[in-house]
């Protein structure tokens, strides 16, 4: 690492999907860089407010008592301009017009994209936070805004479960997570979902209505009168749960329902925990910074502050837990449990 040139002034951007927790790292972001007597100017709309020269002021002022809301203050954007070739020097400009030394990228795996395109022209440090609700970052062992998304899935799912249960009904929740199926699993997990649809699990097997149906089957015959609640990750299948639960209800004849879950996961209280992880990680990024870290993000991995170079986050891959994957899918499955094995009696 060179060593690390004074930082008098930082910038800091949030971007991509707003995530639980943003504004708890923005709030440490800017309270540990002032314990440094460093300045910090944000941009407003993610690269958009850099392209646009929106910027504004942070002082400690700005960042009291945010981090009990999701959202964004100063925030965020999915800018197509930025992905341009002529984006990094127009960003650039901006960046050094505000005499920034290093700016603070907020975002997932776009975001850190970004910034390496960012980082061809400006060559100061560029630390990224995690944030994101997919938590499909690889450097982190939980990215910021993923916990309170799956509390969010767990409440609506358990809330489902009442219905589906008082009226024997199947239900097709359809929760977040594009390209990764952490929310799915862990709501799944965490509400006793009798069925998941994830795009990994999807990768290896694709399921299909006939051998849905089959399970949906002996798992009435198993328990008799009772509900079937199946999570299904977004864009892992064709019509999402609209359409899924009409194919099922056309073959099973009887009531099945779908339910977007939607952008609810990426509002509401964060949870303690990524409130507790925004903080962390966001007073880590700062000290990156101020060691001259450049181009890499800001994780928690065990428990400890670690480092990952941008291009690691994305093209490495985080995997879901196979353990839990197993729970769900042999022991918690209700057709497929094995039959408890006898256990001797104690000897007299
Ligand atoms: N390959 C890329 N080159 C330049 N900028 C990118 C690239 N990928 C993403 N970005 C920028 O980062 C923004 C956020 O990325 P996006 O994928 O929408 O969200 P997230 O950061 O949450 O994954 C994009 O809108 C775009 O401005
Ligand atoms: O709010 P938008 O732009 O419709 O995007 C929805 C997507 O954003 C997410 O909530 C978060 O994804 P990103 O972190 O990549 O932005 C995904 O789970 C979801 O597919």
């Amino acid at each position: 690492m060179p060593a690390p040139a004074k930082i008098g002034r930082i910038g800091v951007l949030t971007s991509g999907g707003d995530a639980p927790g943003m504004n708890a790292s923005l709030r440490a972001v800017v309270l540990a860089a002032k314990h440094h007597s460093i300045d910090v100017v944000a941009f407003r709309h993610g690269y958009e407010g850099l392209l646009n020269d929106d910027w504004q002021h942070m002082n400690e002022s700005d960042v009291l008592h945010i981090l009990q809301y999701s959202g964004t203050i100063i925030k965020s954007a999915r800018s197509e301009r930025f992905r341009e070739a002529d984006a990094p020097a127009a960003a650039a400009q901006v960046l050094d017009k505000h005499q920034i030394d290093a700016l603070i990228v907020i975002g997932g795996d776009g975001s850190f994209r970004g910034a390496g395109h960012l980082g061809s022209v400006w060559q100061k440090p560029i630390v990224g936070i995690p944030g994101t609700i997919d938590n499909d970052l690889y450097g982190t062992d939980a990215t910021i805004g993923y916990a309170t998304a799956v509390e969010t899935a767990m409440d609506a799912l358990d809330k489902i479960r009442d219905t589906a249960e008082a009226m024997d009904r199947v239900f097709i929740v359809e929760v977040m997570g594009r390209h990764a199926g952490f929310i799915g699993l862990s709501s799944a997990m965490a509400a006793g979902a009798e069925r998941m649809i994830l795009p990994e699990l999807q990768k290896q097997k694709p399921l299909t209505v006939e051998a849905l149906v089959k399970h949906i089957e002996n798992v009435q015959k198993v328990r008799g009168d009772s509900s079937y609640v199946m999570v299904l990750s977004e864009n892992q299948w064709p019509g999402g749960a609209v359409r899924l639960a009409e194919q099922l209800e056309d073959r099973l004849h009887l009531p099945c329902r779908p339910c977007l879950l939607g952008h609810i996961q990426r509002g509401g209280r964060p949870t303690a925990s990524d409130r507790i992880l925004a903080t962390r990680i966001g007073v880590h990024a700062v000290n990156l910074v101020m060691a001259g870290a450049n181009q890499v993000m800001a994780g928690i991995i065990a428990d400890q502050p670690v480092a990952t170079p941008l291009a690691d986050t994305w093209q490495q891959r985080k995997g879901l837990s196979e353990e839990m994957i197993q729970i769900q899918q042999t022991l918690f499955n209700p057709v497929k449990r094995t039959a408890p094995t006898s256990v001797a009696e104690p000897q007299a």
